[in-house]
């Protein structure tokens, strides 16, 4: 008997997002993107500002619908919130007037698990993100990384077969950030959930995926080229930059990237310069 295959995890096809400005007029963000990502795959996406990463995840959230295309998840048209899906973004979801272990029991408690064992559960994730001892502190108490430790157990916690990642890590200092891009790798290791990962820095998006994948400038961004990094796992992010083949990869995903963030950089002048002159 031959066995099926089973869809990817993440799959866009021909997707087209028009979005309509303050102004009234319309905006093509997004047009004609294809789009997979595997069961296990962990994915970059970089692209020049403006031009659209967000707006991509948001598609596979369910937050926003597809102006033209579709999009599914598992196999299963986006219709609404998508289940199954964890979401790390820049600014913390985490609720301020809870502890850390009610942060993370919250998801399991939500689904009605009992309260028990969300408790357990919520202790297991939070000794594997290194905060055994903070249970009971509140978001305020916690330093950044810290609080990006609470909203990885937050996610985790919930087993999510896809995670949605818009650059958690940016508001970081630069060594916590390669700190927690290594914690992330290693937790990521335990169950391989399939990762769309945006960030703006290319040795970031190296250094985390297995593949990385170029947006175009906007309006009307689309894929311009996708990378599959071949460096070997487990990784030390910030190691793994001494290695010859990054520096190989780096240049190949660098020269398709450039061209893009100088069109939208003399975009973004032009319309400085319009603005000036109106
Ligand atoms: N709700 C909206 N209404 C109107 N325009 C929108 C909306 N959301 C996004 N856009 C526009 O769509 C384009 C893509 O936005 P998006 O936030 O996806 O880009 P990005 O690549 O994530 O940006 P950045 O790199 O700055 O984080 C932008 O021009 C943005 O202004």
């Amino acid at each position: 008997m031959r066995a099926e295959k089973s869809p990817p995890a993440i799959e866009l096809r021909r997707v087209t997002k028009r979005f309509t400005t303050d102004s009234g007029a319309p905006y093509t963000a997004l047009r004609d993107l294809d789009l997979t990502v595997d069961e296990g795959e962990f994915c970059a996406v970089v692209g020049p500002t403006g031009c659209g990463k967000s707006t991509t995840l948001t598609l596979v959230s369910g937050l926003e619908r597809p102006s033209a295309g579709s999009v599914a998840v598992h196999g299963r048209p986006v219709d609404g919130i998508t289940p199954g899906v964890g979401f790390m973004f820049q600014t913390d979801a985490i609720l301020p007037w809870k502890s850390v272990v009610d942060n993370v029991s919250a998801g399991p408690r939500f689904r009605g698990v009992p309260k028990k064992e969300a408790l357990e559960s919520a202790r297991d994730w939070i000794r594997r993100v290194g905060l055994a001892g903070f249970e009971d502190r509140f978001p305020h108490q916690l330093s950044g990384g810290m609080r990006k430790r609470v909203a990885l157990a937050q996610n985790l916690i919930n087993e999510p077969r896809v995670i949605l990642m818009d650059e958690p890590f940016s508001a970081l200092d630069v060594q916590t950030r390669a700190k927690m891009s290594d914690e992330l790798l290693a937790l990521w290791d335990l169950t391989r959930p399939a990762v769309v990962f945006v960030t703006h820095d290319l040795e970031e998006a190296i250094a985390l995926a297995d593949t990385v994948v170029v947006l175009t400038a906007g309006p009307a961004a689309t894929i311009k080229a996708r990378f599959r990094v071949d460096l070997p796992r487990p990784r030390v992010v910030q190691e793994i930059r001494f290695d010859p083949r990054f520096l190989d990869i780096y240049h190949q995903i660098w020269d398709a990237l450039r061209t893009e963030v100088d069109i939208a950089y003399s975009q973004s002048t032009r319309l400085d310069d319009d603005r000036r002159a109106s």
